[in-house]
């Protein structure tokens, strides 16, 4: 008989369902809704770096695309045996001691505190701080040990931390505290008692620093002393936490109602997008997975005997079961990486923006199509001039810094920077240095895992713009000196949710195997060039030499200051 499964995957700008058939992962329907609040840029400031983003865009989402994908599908809603749901994080939101989010209930409706912090939000700097100065100071464990020693202003405690400070109101209506991944699968299920509910290793063990070796969550002793309402916050917490090839719950009889589903499709434990994403993929040992969008996340899975409890240092945490149960799962990225080009485009587009508003000439209608079609178009004719460029020393040098490092070291401080510009540079040049900046920071991440003992036997990469942009991929594979392999979907955090699913619903009996059997294809591969390979190396010279101007931090060798 046959079995269908729904993978959910919330991404920073939109959220799409994607229905699979669980024999060979046939993809029979997929569905995207943009967040109509967040595209209004609505509880933002991006001028301090808060992004909150309203649970109705989600919750709107969530039925819209669900019910158009089994619409479309055609199949029989009874042969629907599960739901994953990924999303990013650490995004935070603050509930009440039912699970209803704070947004949600009277006085709250407007407040971006009472909001989901979005990954991206980085108004906790001094908070993560805080946190890393008490972990090594504290007399107990460094509790940062598992994360890479560095605790990060995108994560769970620091998030929490800064809001509690904040906002008062917010702080006593808090009763606890969910990541998104959590909330949305609390939302579907029928057992609504937040105490058992089952919460997301993943998103427990890489950013609220869940681990075994300090019994779950840090110690009450060590939030005691970031702040009282920390150390009360942890009782309405968890201490288990879950992987996602295991049931969270049965949908309940409201949300099969309103989705058109039986009671008796299950809800597995929620993971994030990265992860979900790298299983989409068919990650295996000493494989890295790039998930390749407007930030990155790299993913990686070790076993017991290779990674065990050795730390990696300056990593987003190595956790057990985050990717695969049974295999410790290691993630690393970069706060920015599609994010640094569309930083560059909106930069170069806002003063035909700007005079098309002023203009007198054109009418509204034809000033939205101009602006749509350069919005479109640049790009695009910008990675077409980039590539005609030698890779040789007189191009600009830039830092992919723009919205601070998350690996490796994180510090979110720091900023982007470009050097070199001359009367000749032109936009192009401009552009093809920031693409080299990108792929350099991805270089350091590699170098990183494999100066820590991490092997990394191949790469995969994923996402928006491995899909899109075989210029940057190419420029990637000469920096890595590595052949990178693409993965045929376009969604593959979705089809990776749809897998955790079909093993929670029993179909498969493990993710490596469900993974191995339906999980993406590959449809393209990247090979190094070998004459441009030591051109990026000189040119990866003069970004660590901009990088230890920038970050004083970083020690390079004389040799590289002397090239
Ligand atoms: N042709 C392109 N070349 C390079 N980057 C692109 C291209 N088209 C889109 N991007 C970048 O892709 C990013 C979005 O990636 P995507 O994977 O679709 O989203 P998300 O990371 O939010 O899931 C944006 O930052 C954008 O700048
Ligand atoms: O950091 C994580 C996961 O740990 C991601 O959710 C975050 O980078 C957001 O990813 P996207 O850029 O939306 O693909």
């Amino acid at each position: 008989m046959k079995n269908y499964v729904i993978g959910l995957d919330y991404g920073t700008d939109s959220v799409r369902a994607m229905l699979i058939d669980t024999e060979n992962g046939q993809e029979l329907a997929s569905n995207v809704s943009h967040y109509k609040r967040w595209k209004n840029k609505q509880y933002c400031d991006a001028s301090i770096n808060q992004f909150r983003q309203h649970p109705l865009d989600h919750i709107e989402g969530l039925e819209i695309t669900i019910q158009t994908v089994i619409k479309e599908s055609k199949v029989d809603p009874s042969l629907i045996k599960g739901i994953c749901i990924d999303t990013t994080g650490s995004s935070p939101v603050p509930v009440t001691k039912d699970g209803i989010p704070l947004a949600l209930t009277k006085g709250f409706e407007e407040n971006p505190n009472a909001m989901m912090v979005l990954w991206k939000d980085h108004t906790s700097i001094n908070e993560a701080n805080e946190i890393n100065e008490l972990a090594v100071s504290w007399g107990g464990e460094n509790v940062t040990k598992y994360v890479g020693g560095i605790y990060s202003s995108e994560w769970f405690w620091a998030k929490i931390l800064h809001i509690a400070r904040e906002d008062e109101a917010v702080r006593n209506a808090a009763h606890t505290w969910m990541e998104h991944c959590d909330l949305m699968t609390y939302l579907l299920i029928e057992d609504k008692d937040l105490k058992i509910f089952k919460r997301s290793r993943c998103a427990a063990g890489h950013k609220a620093m869940w681990h075994e070796d300090w019994n779950g969550l840090p110690p009450v002793e060590f939030l005691e002393k970031l702040h009282p309402y920390l150390a009360q916050l942890r009782g309405n917490l968890y201490d288990e936490t879950y992987t996602s090839d295991l049931v969270a719950g049965n949908l309940s009889k409201e949300w099969a109602d309103r989705l058109g589903l039986s009671t008796e499709t299950i809800v597995a434990v929620g993971t994030f997008d990265a992860h979900s994403g790298a299983v989409g993929a068919k990650i295996g040992e000493n494989t890295l997975v790039r998930v390749m969008g407007t930030s990155t996340c790299d993913i990686l899975v070790g076993s017991y005997d290779e990674v065990g409890t050795k730390t990696v240092r300056g990593i987003c945490g190595q956790v057990d079961g985050s990717v695969i149960p049974g295999f410790i799962g290691l993630e690393a990225g970069q706060s920015a990486f599609g994010d640094l080009l569309a930083w560059y485009k909106e930069l170069l587009l806002w003063p035909t923006d700007h005079l098309l508003t002023a203009s007198t000439v054109l009418n509204d209608a034809q000033k939205e199509q101009l602006r749509e079609e350069f919005s479109d178009k640049l790009i695009v004719e910008l990675t077409k001039e980039a590539e005609k460029i030698p890779v040789s020393e007189s191009l600009p040098i830039a830092l992919d810094w723009i919205n601070g490092r998350r690996t490796p070291d994180a510090n979110q401080e720091l900023k982007s920077a470009i050097s070199n510009l001359s009367l000749g540079t032109k936009a192009p040049h401009i552009f093809k240095a920031l693409v080299n900046a990108i792929c350099f920071g991805a270089k350091k991440i590699v170098d990183r895992f494999e100066e820590e003992g991490v092997k990394i036997d191949s790469v995969i990469g994923i996402g928006g713009v491995a899909r899109k942009s075989p210029f940057i991929m190419q420029t990637l594979a000469n920096v890595l000196n590595k052949p990178i392999k693409i993965a045929a979907s376009d969604q593959t955090p979705a089809l990776g949710a749809a897998i955790y699913a079909a093993v929670a619903a029993g179909i498969y009996p493990n993710v490596i195997e469900a993974s191995q059997k339906i999980g993406s294809d590959f449809d393209g591969e990247y090979f190094p060039q070998l004459d441009k390979v030591a051109a990026y190396n000189k040119l990866l010279i003069a970004y660590d030499q901009l990088s230890a101007f920038a970050d004083p931090s970083i020690k390079i060798t004389q040799n590289e200051f002397s090239l």
